[in-house]
């Protein structure tokens, strides 16, 4: 049992943004309130000495429902030299996020009922953060052959996604929306039309004729985005955009959004932190699928986000070996190491400036995400799970490869300091993460 005193709750979902104190029992909220005398804690924790009770001090402190990230790629099974479900569910913890769901882009492909539940079984017994998986739409990620959507439902999925390709048949998109339908879970479209975007490293952009690649071009996302809001109109499907990074994708969202429509989105928070001007041949960190974008690209985002129009934050979590990204630029692997660094990135990018809020913060990484999916988690109200994050605004830290839980290091961050982590992490009232270490 916890009794967390004198901290600045965020809770979006009760209005609450201000000093708290905060008791928790048998992985439960109990009791949230401006202030809790000694003999009442004690009560409503039905503790017989106060040494029962794990007493925190948050003053200076923030505690947050624990971050949901909707993007993760936990890479088991077939690539576990990047990571695997117990490295990745370690990360998670250390990083703030305490339910994660992991793509489908694994060898073999989470296409069909046993590993699914496989995924979750590994998710379960590495005891860290909540793992949920998204299944394939299509099977082997080939975009020619629906996966058996039910069945995967009833093995648990959270939603279907190719992650990691986009699906070139607008036909197979427009069936896929509609046998999703029928499960009540959402498609997670990763748009990406290869005879657009093929062979290319980074943004399509006056950086990549100077590096002399060949660009990916804007369009190669938002004409699938495009059509993919028209197939989610056309079947009433419930559609979810993964990493949006361009204007046109923003604007057709909004359109979709207005008309009605299922949908949310999603952005990766290095696309608001880096353009596309950032890229150097010599740091393959950068390299990232989709490119990031141009300054104008990134307003829109930013523009998306304070309408509403944009849902959630997510990683986007793509750990690769340091031999892959060591590859040259053209050859390394698409991907950034997100879990570890992604909150404190946004923390001292935007928060600390004042350009963002931590109500909308938590808003967008926590409770929105959680709605989506149809998780319990991004509330604390009393009687919902105990997933919280102690957070320090103060706190700094040199990313460094020795400290880190996940398997790889492709982060822009290694070796430089960061400011604002969290300090302490609970999953079901359960301590994972004390002083930032996984326990
Ligand atoms: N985002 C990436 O750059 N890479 C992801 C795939 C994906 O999410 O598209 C990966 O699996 O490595
Ligand atoms: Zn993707």
């Amino acid at each position: 049992m916890w009794w967390i005193k004198n901290v600045h709750l965020v809770d979006p979902a009760q209005g609450i943004s201000g000093i708290r104190d905060i008791l928790v029992k048998d992985g439960l909220v109990r009791e949230v309130s401006e202030d809790i005398p000694a003999n009442r804690a004690q009560e409503i924790l039905g503790a017989d000495s106060p040494e029962e009770i794990g007493l925190v001090d948050g003053q200076g402190k923030y505690l947050f429902p624990g971050l949901v990230d909707v993007h993760v790629h936990l890479r088991e099974p077939g690539f576990e030299d990047k990571e695997d479900i117990a490295s990745g569910s370690r990360a998670a913890v250390r990083g703030g996020f305490t339910s994660i769901m992991a793509m489908a882009n694994t060898s073999p492909v989470v296409d069909h009922r046993a590993l699914a539940e496989f995924v979750l079984r590994q998710g379960q017994r590495a005891g860290k953060a909540r793992v949920y998986t998204a299944a394939a739409v299509t099977k082997g990620l080939r975009g020619e052959e629906l996966v058996e959507m039910m069945d995967l439902k009833e093995g648990g999925v959270s939603a279907f996604s190719d992650d990691g390709k986009g699906i070139q048949s607008a036909e197979m998109m427009r069936l896929a929306l509609e046998y999703a339908k029928l499960t009540g879970l959402p498609v997670v479209a990763h748009c990406e039309d290869e005879s657009l975007a093929a062979g290319g490293a980074i943004r399509k952009s006056e950086t990549s004729a100077r590096l002399g690649f060949k660009g990916i071009p804007a369009g190669s996302e938002s004409v699938m985005v495009v059509r993919d809001v028209i197939l989610a109109g056309e079947t009433g499907g419930k559609l979810h955009i993964a990493h949006v990074s361009t204007k046109e994708s923003v604007e057709a969202i909004r359109t979709g959004k207005a008309r009605g429509l299922d949908i949310t989105a999603e952005v990766n928070p290095y696309h608001l932190i880096f353009t596309c001007e950032d890229v150097t041949l010599t740091d393959t960190s950068y390299k990232v699928n989709p490119p990031l974008p141009s300054k104008e690209d990134q307003e829109a985002l930013w523009q998306g986000i304070l309408d509403g129009t944009i849902d959630m934050l997510a990683t986007d979590h793509a750990p690769h070996t340091r031999e892959e990204k060591a590859r040259p630029f053209g050859e390394a692997p698409f991907g950034i190491n997100g879990l570890e660094t992604a909150l404190a990135a946004v923390w001292q990018a935007f928060v600390a400036k004042g350009i963002l809020s931590v109500e909308k913060l938590i808003e967008l990484w926590s409770l929105n995400p959680a709605r989506r999916f149809g998780w319990e988690a991004g509330t604390l109200k009393p009687g919902h799970p105990a997933d919280m994050v102690l957070f320090d605004p103060e706190r700094r830290e040199v990313i460094d490869p020795a400290g880190m839980e996940s398997r790889s290091v492709n982060t822009p961050y290694l070796g430089r300091e960061m400011r604002g982590l969290p300090e302490m992490t609970w999953v079901a009232g359960k301590l994972v993460m004390k002083d930032r270490r996984v326990i």
